[in-house]
């Protein structure tokens, strides 16, 4: 279900601003200019539709902030905007169990605010685990990443927050003091990075009174960041943000480089990349099939390129579902690649010769038509551990496949010479 944000600011122009924003970070605004018009607004929802709500501090009818009190009360996450960005409005809105609060001063305020929006959905499946002995520091840190959203997780010693590493995939930021029952912050740091990079997980040292050189120190044992205690509440949060916002994008970035554009499916690099890792630990029963659409060219021709795109999408989606068991990948062009890493040439033979009739049969939808077609492949299976001397022979079995007239399987057991 998309949530919604329930936007409470003191003129229409406001409201338009912060919707729009909503809107960008994929939430549907329910817009109001005061407090009473609020209430109205919440009372004809479901208040679970809420994901958080963006409050003005000062409104027409609620000069002092009831309206952030209004919607704390109705139990939704509240970011708080301001005019003000004096101490004395800072402690009063910071009293309140506020997710966090945006000075509207600029344009890269209501950047932060955008980012927050979406975080915040995120975050829900964001892990963070918080590493201290200190009972007061550790529950301020959790109550406040609970304020946005994060999955928190509580932790006395290094060696549970290992633990809870090897358990957990969605654990994106690890904070840490430097005083820990079983070793030391800095050296528990430097043992995270034998396991995981500084792209694949932010390491975040905190620590007081120790003297300056601490954060050199953290920094230098591999930590991502490091922050001196006690921190600013506003601090903290911004610091947490970027840190998984940078362990994000370098995801993004990997995810970007390994995956085909059109169809989603890995890309050859990729595909090289899995199948090497695996292939260490392989017998050698296993097999490769190339399989190549035939006279694709003519659906370009004949419905335009976008048509093509379309029947590239489908057939890498058929690929998917018919072969989610073995690695699939779109090599370029119209050319797919099937790798069974288990299995002999004989059983993706058959395999792939029902995907082949299945292909033949299936009227695919693009603009104004239906298309069908058909696909040759080429297989081979030969004991051999190197991949790209399978992709050879396969791609000469591909060849007689469509020498030998198209839709259909070439598969040779005879055995690479020498
Ligand atoms: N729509 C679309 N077309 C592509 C894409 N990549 C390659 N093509 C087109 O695929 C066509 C491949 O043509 P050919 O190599 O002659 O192969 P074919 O027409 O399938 O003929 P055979 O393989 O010999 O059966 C070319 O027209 C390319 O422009 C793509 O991502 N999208």
């Amino acid at each position: 279900m998309q949530q919604h944000v329930l936007v409470i600011e003191n003129n229409h122009t406001n409201v338009d601003i912060v919707s729009k924003l909503v809107r960008k970070a994929g939430l549907i605004p329910v817009g109001a200019s005061s407090l009473t018009e609020a209430k109205v607004r919440f009372a004809n929802r479901v208040p679970e539709q809420f994901l958080c709500a963006v409050v003005a501090y000062v409104l027409p009818d609620a000069k002092q902030g009831e309206a952030i009190d209004f919607t704390i009360e109705a139990y939704i996450p509240t970011i708080v905007t301001t005019e003000n960005l004096d101490t004395c409005t800072r402690d009063k809105v910071l009293s309140r169990d506020v997710v966090d609060y945006i000075p509207k001063e600029n344009a890269q305020n209501y950047d932060y605010l955008n980012r927050l929006l979406a975080r915040l959905e995120k975050n829900k499946s964001t892990g963070v685990i918080v590493v201290s002995t200190h009972r007061v520091q550790r529950k301020h840190m959790i109550s406040l990443l609970i304020r946005h959203n994060f999955v928190v997780y509580d932790c006395l010693t290094a060696h549970d927050a290992m633990r809870l590493l090897s358990q957990h995939q969605h654990i994106r930021l690890v904070i840490t003091d430097n005083q820990l029952p079983d070793m030391s912050g800095t050296y528990f740091v430097s043992s995270l990075r034998k396991a995981f990079s500084k792209e694949q997980l932010a390491i975040m040292g905190i620590a007081g009174g120790q003297g300056m050189l601490m954060s050199a120190h953290f920094i230098k044992s591999g930590a991502n960041d490091f922050l001196r205690l006690p921190f600013c509440h506003e601090e903290f949060l911004c610091r947490v943000m970027q840190n998984v916002e940078y362990i994000e994008s370098v995801e993004a970035i990997r995810r970007a480089a390994n995956t085909d554009y059109l169809t989603g499916l890995p890309n050859r690099r990729h595909f090289f990349y899995t199948v090497t890792v695996k292939h260490q630990t392989l017998s050698n029963s296993h097999a490769l099939a190339l399989i190549d659409l035939d006279h694709f060219k003519r659906i370009n021709d004949t419905y335009g390129h976008d048509a093509g795109d379309s029947v590239l999408k489908t057939v890498g989606r058929l690929l998917e579902d018919a072969f989610s068991e073995h690695i699939v990948a779109r090599f370029g062009g119209e050319e797919f690649c099937v790798y069974f890493p288990y299995h002999d040439g004989r059983y993706a033979k058959d395999q792939l010769d029902a995907f082949r009739v299945t292909l033949e049969k299936q009227a695919i939808l693009v603009t104004d038509a239906t298309v069908n077609v058909t696909c040759s492949i080429g297989i081979a299976d030969h004991t051999t551990q190197s991949i790209e001397e399978l992709l050879s022979a396969a791609d000469r079995q591909l060849y007689c496949a469509k020498n030998n007239g198209r839709n259909q399987i070439s598969y040779n057991t005879t055995p690479l010479a020498g």
